[in-house]
């Protein structure tokens, strides 16, 4: 690669790229200092312009003190100041929200921009294979913006043209630990543009108390905890079907408890009938009143209610055949809601043939004709895989809370799932960080958010039930 040449060889050695081993020796133009002066100053003038217009707070910040020093003398200027930043520490300490959103993030984020992002970009995009170096040119994909908010930095980046958002969720590792957070999360922004979360701290970390039952009588969205943006994380069951997976000690109970919660004014109305399949016996043999006759634990049973829930959906179906398309809940149609715990038992481990098949077969029934007549399904299951779920995909709406393999990720929530930040199989599986944690995918988009549930106590449980036999 490096050849030596003799003597002045060299001097006649032109080449146009800057990075070869050889010679550079670019044809020398003479400009009048006129022109060179005209550009220089053409060049600050624009920089100027660029940085006011891109900056014009910090812009402020630095210009209006300068000139009051200028104008009336540095005393002023100082005073000036001190009296600013005496103001801001007397904002932040009445009134924190409105100091934090006008002031306070926006300073962390130009602090985050510079210190952490700008720093550290080309590193990590060269490193990462984001970014290329060729022909002793770096290609970087722009860093936009920098956002805080309580929790996270939502960065906005515009990608080189050619890149895919798979080239960046595939790499949302490399991105998370780069830039020193814990994990990354990749949504598209607009076309060519992503945003990518990096969560500055936990908001989840903590356990949920039992949210209050509600005043009013809905049958949903319930409430059953929240999103890790602080927002409430709202669930449906009225027309769609809901499957939660979750390893053991995931917190499957509390998603199950809250929702029920959520629809105890409606049950108690009579609006939303119940119905609990228990084959395990441990989680919703606890408020078995909420149920009344509606409750099965062995196989047989819930074949048995499966069955009925079955027949419920038929009637209506040819009862509104024709007449109506969607279902209203009234005190003759409930809602009916079928809450199966660990279906798996029901299915895959169900040594009965005749049994298994009865129940799966209810259960493909039921999902795939039941929304529309006003019979929702809700089950939990350990292991997503399909040899143990085969009606996996009858769900419109997956919950994953801790699982045991990354691969078991897409499979409850789709495809790319993980790779956008789903990170389910990262839960902490220590139940007073982790349990009730997971990731939703509404239907409306394809990113995952991160969600807790709250947790329903056993003593909750019971005041539910007393509440509804009394
Ligand atoms: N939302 C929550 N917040 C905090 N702690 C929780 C939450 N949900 C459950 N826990 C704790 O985690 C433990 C396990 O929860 P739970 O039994 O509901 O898990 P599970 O997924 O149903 O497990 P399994 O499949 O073994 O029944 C509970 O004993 C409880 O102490």
């Amino acid at each position: 690669m490096f050849k030596k040449l003799p003597g002045d060889e060299a001097q006649n050695l032109v080449s146009t790229t800057p990075d070869t081993a050889v010679v550079f020796r670019p044809a020398v133009v003479r400009t009048p200092a006129f022109v060179t002066l005209v550009i220089l100053t053409w060049r600050l003038v624009a920089g100027l312009v660029r940085l006011i217009w891109r900056h014009p707070i910090a812009s402020a910040v630095v210009a209006i003190p300068g000139a009051v020093c200028w104008l009336y003398g540095w005393r002023w200027g100082l005073g000036l100041t001190a009296g600013t930043v005496a103001a801001l520490v007397a904002w932040c300490f009445l009134h924190r929200p409105s100091f934090l959103r006008i002031v306070g993030w926006r300073l962390l984020a130009w602090w985050r921009f510079v210190w952490i992002y700008r720093r550290h970009w080309q590193p990590v995009m060269i490193v990462s294979g984001l970014g290329r170096h060729l022909r002793g040119r770096d290609y970087l994909p722009h860093l936009v913006t920098v956002t805080c908010t309580s929790w996270a930095d939502v960065v906005t980046v515009k990608m080189l043209h050619g890149q895919a958002v798979k080239d960046w969720s595939d790499r949302i590792e490399h991105l998370a630990h780069g830039f020193g957070a814990r994990s990354c999360r990749v949504s598209i922004a607009r076309a060519g543009r992503l945003q990518l979360v990096f969560p500055r701290r936990d908001p989840l970390a903590v356990p949920l108390p039992a949210v209050p039952v509600p005043d009013e009588v809905s049958v949903g969205p319930v409430r059953v905890g929240i999103r890790e943006d602080g927002s409430p994380w709202l669930l449906k069951m009225h027309g769609t079907h809901v499957l939660i997976a979750g390893a053991t000690g995931a917190g499957k109970g509390s998603v199950l408890w809250s929702a029920i919660r959520g629809l105890l004014p409606a049950v108690r109305a009579g609006l939303v009938e119940v119905w609990a399949l228990d084959p395990k016996r441990m989680e919703l043999s606890f408020g078995r009143e909420l149920f009344g006759t509606r409750y099965a634990a062995t196989p047989a049973e819930c074949a048995e209610l499966l069955e009925a829930a079955v027949e419920v959906m038929q009637e209506r179906a040819d009862r509104f055949a024709g007449l109506r398309r969607d279902h209203v809940p009234t005190v003759e149609d409930p809602f009916v809601l079928v809450v199966v715990d660990e279906v798996a038992f029901l299915t895959a481990y169900q040594s009965d043939k005749g049994l298994k098949l009865r129940i799966s077969a209810a259960l493909a029934t039921l999902t795939t004709q039941g929304r529309a007549v006003g019979v929702g399904v809700m089950a939990a299951l350990q292991d997503p895989r399909k040899e143990v779920m085969n009606v996996r995909n009858l769900f419109p709406d997956k919950i994953a809370l801790r699982l045991d393999e990354s691969e078991q990720v897409d499979m409850v929530l789709g495809d790319g799932a993980r790779n956008r930040g789903a990170l389910a199989d990262h839960i902490s599986p220590i139940p007073e960080q982790g349990a009730g944690v997971g990731y939703v995918r509404l239907e409306a988009s394809p990113d995952p958010i991160r969600v807790r549930a709250a947790y329903v106590s056993d003593t909750d449980i019971r005041a539910m039930a007393a509440e509804v036999a009394a």
